[in-house]
């Protein structure tokens, strides 16, 4: 399996959901336990993704010890994680359960242990189950990017996606009466 990202010429008409959070809003965790955004996973990112003007979203980063790659710098599959969490926001402002088929970065710069990062991304367009979207790091000037990123969400039905795994999080008492039928 490979593919390479192209968005489409013939696109969908893509609208915000009108339950979608407003901008300057949280967009909220879509796992309480997620490595990227949940506020109860004891080693995650904790990532607080904020919706933006129209199709976009935003989320600072502050670059810790524990992140280190290169000496000094930050890990490449940490801002790759972090990219993924922040542009698998996108799919929420269309009111959209989606996971990521194609994730690709772009390192432009090494990004500093002791800073804090800026990802902001965008949506590109949508073609039927497919979510196009882009986003940057950067230190305050999206024009000075530190990364790129672009990636494919496909939606999915929620309940249908997990089932067979939901019993492995370490949420499976919450889920369970949503999964039971
Ligand atoms: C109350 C109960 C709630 C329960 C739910 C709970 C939680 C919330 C739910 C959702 C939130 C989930 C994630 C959060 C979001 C962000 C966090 C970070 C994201 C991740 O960390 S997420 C983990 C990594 N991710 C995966 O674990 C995906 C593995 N994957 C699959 O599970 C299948 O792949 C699936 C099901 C996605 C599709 O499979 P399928 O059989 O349904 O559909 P199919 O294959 O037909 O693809 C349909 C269209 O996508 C195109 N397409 C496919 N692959 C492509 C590729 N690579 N590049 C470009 N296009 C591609 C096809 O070409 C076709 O396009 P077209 O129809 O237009 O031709």
């Amino acid at each position: 399996m490979r593919s390479e990202f192209v968005v489409p010429t013939d696109l969908d008409t893509a609208t915000r959901h009108p339950r979608a959070a407003a901008p300057g809003e949280p967009v909220g965790e879509h796992n309480p336990v997620c490595y990227g955004c949940g506020s109860r996973a004891p080693h995650g990112l904790n990532l607080r993704t904020i919706a933006g003007d129209g199709l976009t979203v935003w989320a600072d980063m502050a670059v810790t010890p524990w992140m280190e790659g290169g000496p000094g710098v930050i890990h490449g599959g940490i801002l790759s994680t972090a990219f993924d969490e922040v542009m698998g926001a996108i799919p929420k402002l269309l009111g959209a359960n989606a996971v990521t088929v194609h994730l690709e970065i772009d390192y432009g710069k090494p990004v500093s242990v002791g800073s804090t990062v800026r990802l902001h991304a965008e949506l590109l367009g949508v073609q039927r189950r497919k979510i196009f979207t882009k986003a940057v790091a950067h230190l305050g000037d999206p024009n000075d990017s530190l990364a790129i990123a672009h990636a494919v969400f496909v939606t999915i039905k929620g309940r249908e996606h997990f089932s067979d795994y939901v019993e492995n999080s370490r949420a499976a008492d919450e889920y369970r009466p949503h999964f039971t039928p």
